[in-house]
């Protein structure tokens, strides 16, 4: 879902593409189904399936990993989630603070997604003093006076942005300088980042409005095809009347 990009050249120092990158997600998603599931072994089409990727592409990013897998057997699902796992460095504790607890705020809090890949919910943090002490998802809210004491006292680097799209990039300064080097962000709007920190944009209706340029293609397409059959048994119908018959029902373009 994620959108965005990361403020990185195309390739990391360890010569992994950016692109590539962008899938171990994908794969590690497709690959812990599997585990969950006992499953053992699972081919590149087969993983590549699960993960929406192209096979050929799926091998090209796992030699990255220097996994090549085994003719006739295919990929050791443990050791690839194991292998993809330490490469996006989740076989750490992450600690995470979400800065503004509203609605999405709240809502990402109570996610129990991200303890389980490793992102720990460090920290509460919302400007509106009435919410200082509350519990959200069982954590304290605390209030933004505090936020460079959080930061350092938990030592987070990865900070996430819920507040309203004015307060972002303030929010964002002040985080930054506090040490946080990785930004997700879920305000529209841009921020701007020294070089060294990393942000990506969430944006659901972006990908909203995407989906909807898909489905009015779609609508337009089908609208063709009806005409197009409709026409049909008119074009039949002239056909009949031989060489001789009525203005056609189709015009030529
Ligand atoms: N990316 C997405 O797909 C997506 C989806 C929904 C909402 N949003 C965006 O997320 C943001 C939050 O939406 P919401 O519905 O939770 O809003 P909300 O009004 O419910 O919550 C915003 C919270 O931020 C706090 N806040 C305001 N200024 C702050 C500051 N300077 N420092 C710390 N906290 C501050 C407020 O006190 C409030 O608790 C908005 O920018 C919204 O547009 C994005």
């Amino acid at each position: 879902m994620a959108t965005g990009r990361t403020h990185r050249p195309a390739t990391r120092s360890r010569g992994i593409p950016e692109a590539t990158v962008a899938r171990l997600p994908l794969y590690l998603r497709a690959l812990t189904a599997l585990s969950e599931r006992s499953v053992p072994t699972v081919s590149s089409e087969e993983l590549a399936a699960a993960a929406g990727v192209n096979s050929a592409k799926l091998r090209k990013d796992f030699s990255y990993l220097g996994s090549y897998g085994t003719r006739g057997v295919g990929y050791d699902v443990e050791y690839l989630v194991y292998q993809i796992s330490r490469e996006l460095g989740l076989t750490q504790d992450w600690p995470v603070v979400i800065v503004g607890i509203g609605n999405l705020g709240a809502a990402l809090a109570n996610y129990g997604g991200f303890a389980s890949r490793g992102f720990r919910v460090a920290a509460l943090i919302d400007a509106d003093p009435a919410m200082a002490g509350k519990p959200v998802a069982g954590i304290p809210v605390q209030h933004t006076d505090d936020l460079e004491k959080i930061i350092d006292e938990n030592g987070v680097s990865i900070g996430v942005i819920a507040t309203p799209a004015g307060a972002a990039q303030p929010v964002c300064d002040r985080l930054v300088a506090a040490g946080v080097t990785s930004i997700l962000n879920f305000a529209p709007t841009v921020l701007s980042v020294p070089d060294g920190v990393d942000v990506r944009k969430v944006d659901l209706s972006i990908e909203l409005q995407i989906l909807a340029f898909h489905e009015q293609r779609k609508a337009g397409e089908e609208a063709e095809a009806q005409a197009g059959a409709a026409a049909a048994p008119a074009e039949r119908g002239n056909d009949d009347k031989g060489p001789d018959g009525d203005v056609p029902a189709v015009m030529p373009a």
